[in-house]
This record gives C-alpha cells, sequence and structure tokens, in this order.
C-alpha cells in the first residue's frame, strides 16, 4: 500500500521503517530540521532497539521528503504521529495533530483519488469526531466517509520494544468513520505483521475509549501488585514474587504487568491515567479506581523514602542505582526514580547517582547538588544506603564483593525490584526489599 508518516519521532520513525520493511511504500515527513537531515543522509536519529537495521534493509521502500504535497499525493493513507503534551488539566493537546492536519489540507482538498487520514497519537476521546473531523470538513469542503475517511488506530508500543510491539501485536485496534476504511487497516496490518493479532474495527469514539483505558486497566494491575507489596513488607516471610507468581497462573489474571516494585512512570502509563480520570469527569463520573492506581503508584515512592528515614542519618550519603524510568532508556519522564532523588535532596541527604545511559537526562532535572557518577564504585564508596531504583541488568553484574567493602558497614541495601535477593544472606549488607517481609 502506498501510506504517509507525519512525525517521524520515537513511534513514527519505527512505524515507518516497519511498514516500508515489509514492502509497503512509504513516504515519512517531520518538521524537526535535525530528524529530517539525519534521515535524508540516511542516518537513524532515534534511540531505539534494532531501528537502525531495520530502516538498512527499508530505505528501498521508505522516501523522505520535506514537500507535503509530495506526501499526501503519493499515498492512499497519511498516519499522524505527532506528540500530544498533557495540559495542565490532564488532558491532552491536539496541538500538534491540528498544525498536521491543516498542512495535510490543501492537499487533501485538491486530490482527486479517495485518502485515508490515521491519527495514530493518544488523543482524548472525542477528538476525533468533535475536532479532526469537523477540521478536516471546514477546510478542504469535502464529507468524512464519503469524499475521504478518518481513523484513530493508536499503536500499543512500550520503548525499547517498539518494532516487537508494532509487527507482533496481540491486538490492532481501528476505530473508523467508515467500513472502507477499517477495511483498509485492517489490509495494512495483516500483510504488515509478524502475528495473527485479532483486530478490533469499531467506531472512532471506542476506540479513542480503548485505547485510554487499556493502559488504565494496566496499571490497574500493577498498582493491585504493589498495594500487596506493601502488605507483605510488613508480614514476616511474606514475599510478593511468590504471591504473584502463582496468582498470574490463573489465567484470568495472567503474569504480565504483575510485577510489584518501584511502580510505573514514564511519557504513557501516568499520564493516560489522568486524563482518563479528566475525561470522565467530564461526564460527571468519577473514574475511582483510576484516582486509587494513581494514590497507590506515588506511594511507592513515600514507602522507599520512610525506609530511608527508619535507617540512614540525614547529611550521610545514599547512592541511587537507575534514574531511568525502566531499564534500556534514557528517559526520565515521570520517572519514579527521580521523584524519589528529588525527595532525598529536599531530606538534606548526600546523594550519589549511577545509571547507564540517564546521566545526562538527569542531571538537567536534577540540578547540581548530586554527584553524578560513570563509575558504579565510586557512586556506592562510603555510602550509608545504596537503593537499587531502575532494575538494569547491569546491576546484578556488579561485583558486590567489592561493595561491601567500599560502602559504610553494615550498609542499607535497598532492592526496589528483589533483583539482587542472594545478597539477603551477606551479613555486610542489611538487605531490604520492597514486597518482602523481614523474618
Ligand atoms: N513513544 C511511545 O512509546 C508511544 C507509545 C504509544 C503512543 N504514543 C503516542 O504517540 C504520539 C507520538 O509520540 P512519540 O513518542 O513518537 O513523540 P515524539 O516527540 O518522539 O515524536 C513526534 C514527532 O512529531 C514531529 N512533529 C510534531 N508536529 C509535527 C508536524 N506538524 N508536522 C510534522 N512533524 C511534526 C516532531 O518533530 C517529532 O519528531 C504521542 O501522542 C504519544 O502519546 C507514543
Ligand atoms: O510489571 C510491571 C511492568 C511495568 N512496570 C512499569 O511500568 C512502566 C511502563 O513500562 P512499559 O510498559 O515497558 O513502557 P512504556 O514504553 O511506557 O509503554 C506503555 O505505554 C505505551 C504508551 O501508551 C503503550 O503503547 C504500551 O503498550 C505500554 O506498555 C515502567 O515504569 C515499568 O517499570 C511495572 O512497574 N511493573
Amino acid at each position: 500500500m502506498n501510506i504517509s508518516v507525519i512525525g517521524l519521532g520515537k513511534l513514527g520513525l519505527a512505524t515507518a521503517a516497519c511498514f516500508a520493511s515489509k514492502g509497503h511504500s512509504v513516504i515519512g515527513l517531520d518538521k524537526n530540521d535535525f530528524i529530517m537531515n539525519e534521515l535524508l543522509q540516511k542516518r537513524c536519529p532515534i534511540d531505539e532497539a534494532g531501528l537502525p537495521e531495520l530502516l538498512e534493509k527499508s530505505w528501498e521502500y521508505l522516501k523522505i521528503t520535506r514537500d507535503m504535497k509530495e506526501a499526501v499525493d503519493g499515498s492512499d493513507i497519511t498516519l499522524i504521529i505527532t506528540p500530544t503534551p498533557s495540559n495542565k488539566d490532564h488532558r491532552f493537546n491536539n496541538e500538534y495533530i491540528e498544525q498536521a492536519l491543516k498542512a495535510i489540507a490543501p492537499y487533501l482538498k485538491d486530490k482527486a483519488e479517495y485518502h485515508i487520514v490515521d491519527v495514530v497519537s493518544t488523543v482524548m476521546p472525542r477528538s476525533s469526531d468533535q475536532v479532526f473531523k469537523p477540521l478536516l470538513e471546514k477546510l478542504t469542503g469535502k464529507t468524512c466517509g464519503k469524499d475521504f475517511s478518518l481513523v484513530y488506530n493508536p499503536e500499543f508500543i512500550a520503548l525499547g520494544s517498539v518494532i516487537k510491539n508494532f509487527l507482533y501485536p496481540d491486538m490492532v485496534l481501528i476505530g473508523a468513520s467508515d467500513q472502507y476504511a477499517a477495511d483498509q487497516l485492517e489490509k495494512l496490518y495483516v500483510t504488515t505483521c509478524e502475528s495473527s493479532p485479532s483486530i478490533a474495527k469499531m467506531s472512532l469514539i471506542n476506540a479513542e475509549i480503548t485505547k485510554l483505558s487499556l493502559n488504565c486497566y494496566v496499571t490497574m494491575k500493577i498498582s493491585f501488585a504493589n498495594e500487596l507489596a506493601s502488605i507483605c513488607e510488613k508480614v514476616p516471610g511474606a514475599d510478593i514474587d511468590i504471591i504473584t507468581d502463582a496468582i498470574g497462573e490463573d489465567s484470568r489474571v495472567g503474569k504480565k504487568y504483575l510485577n510489584g516494585g518501584l511502580g510505573f512512570g514514564g511519557p504513557c502509563f501516568p499520564r493516560d491515567n489522568l486524563a482518563f480520570q479528566a475525561f470522565a469527569d467530564e461526564f460527571g463520573v468519577k473514574a475511582r479506581l483510576g484516582k486509587q492506581v494513581t494514590e497507590i503508584n506515588h506511594n511507592v515512592v513515600d514507602r522507599l523514602n520512610r525506609i530511608i528515614q527508619e535507617n540512614v542519618n540525614k547529611g550521610e550519603k545514599v547512592s541511587l542505582l537507575g534514574i531511568s524510568y525502566k531499564p534500556g532508556t534514557h528517559i526520565i519522564e515521570n520517572s519514579q526514580p527521580i521523584t524519589f532523588a528529588q525527595q532525598l535532596q529536599r531530606a538534606g541527604f548526600k546523594v550519589a547517582l549511577h545509571d547507564p545511559k540517564a546521566l545526562d537526562s538527569a542531571k538537567e532535572q536534577l540540578g547540581n547538588d548530586i554527584d553524578y557518577c560513570e563509575d558504579i564504585y565510586h557512586c556506592i564508596a562510603g555510602a550509608s544506603a545504596i537503593v537499587l531504583l531502575t532494575n538494569w541488568g547491569y546491576y546484578k553484574e556488579v561485583d558486590w564483593d567489592k561493595v561491601g567493602k567500599i560502602a559504610n558497614e553494615n550498609v542499607l541495601l535497598l532492592d526496589s525490584w528483589r533483583s539482587l535477593k542472594e545478597l539477603s544472606k551477606v551479613s555486610r549488607f542489611n538487605y531490604v526489599a520492597l514486597g518482602i517481609g523481614k523474618e
């Protein structure tokens, strides 16, 4: 199929490359000069696993252009994958999508052939019917569902596994203004995905609610595990992992996203949950579960903080391992470790920080009062507490014998993800883990 992609960021570029790698003809456009210049020189501007290699294989079918007319005229479907930042009231802002729609409208107006406009970005429910459709109809003088189609087709991809999630989805969600567009999109995904996903075709409004509510449900699972962890912590001998492993075996529950730890962060989960609450508010309904999910998530950081306050004196050194919102990325947006580091700074602890990828972004956010360490042993030397925050595999490979010698005697080793459980038997560490009740 002939596709154009407007917005070649973290999601858009991988989407364009995935379609092109399957032999669809793709034209990509972004308004960011750095991204465009890199791509025009056939270099990959986005840090995502497997993306440079996939792009290498896809150039034959992927054209980069700054010319919107070429993008619209040369394709049957235009995907819009621009940011939708959150407003202060937690609702998503459609500004960039509207900019893109305004940019394609003149060419859509003049185009004789039928065209499908497909919004992929995460949007507030009712945006398609109340904002995008009327805007396009006004600017083109055409009728949606008759002269062109509008689709809402969000992806369920996690950073670090974007390509895998894209090519092997459980489900493809297609909200469409009409049957023709829904069928075309189905055809596109069936010829692209390597799994055999279920295709959920529905109206625009139902697709918008589905996208948000799926993330709300998954975060509810995480918060359930974290609430359970907070109880286990108080009960001698209780271990959250043994319990969630068992309940996850029941197919009504499932094992995925049931890992209690430091809670969820990042550019999607926290804000999707809040946006869903704002959406419910619009109709005078309280999204009570969502509110609790967010509160439980904040409470994880409070629990960590309490353990530090009970075990470490103000002014002593606390070493933080990991600051990104999850392993494998430098992204610190809504990162639980960032919130924790800020609380420690405010409380007057001496903070040292190590992260394999996110030190530079952390420095921008946390300022100069923290000792940013490239070397983990420098980070740990003289520490009264070591806190594992982001569950990087790297921390399992550390020489913990050496750590025991350079940290303070009986150093508190606080393990948010229970990844260093074997160190609970090493007497020179005071090992404490979230979700485990000390005997
Ligand atoms: N990244 C993810 O993991 C993920 C997952 C699911 C959904 N989403 C959603 O997808 C959307 C995009 O997210 P992202 O992470 O790719 O954002 P991003 O910021 O990485 O990329 C967006 C790109 O759009 C470009 N852009 C903005 N306005 C434009 C315009 N008018 N014309 C052309 N290009 C324009 C920007 O320059 C940028 O390169 C958001 O709504 C996000 O919530 C993201
Ligand atoms: O059992 C778990 C699993 C994850 N997390 C945390 O949840 C957050 C999000 O993780 P992940 O899902 O891997 O990353 P994202 O890139 O934020 O992707 C989520 O957000 C995207 C944007 O909406 C969706 O497309 C994806 O389906 C959805 O997984 C991270 O802080 C994880 O540490 C847990 O606390 N426990």
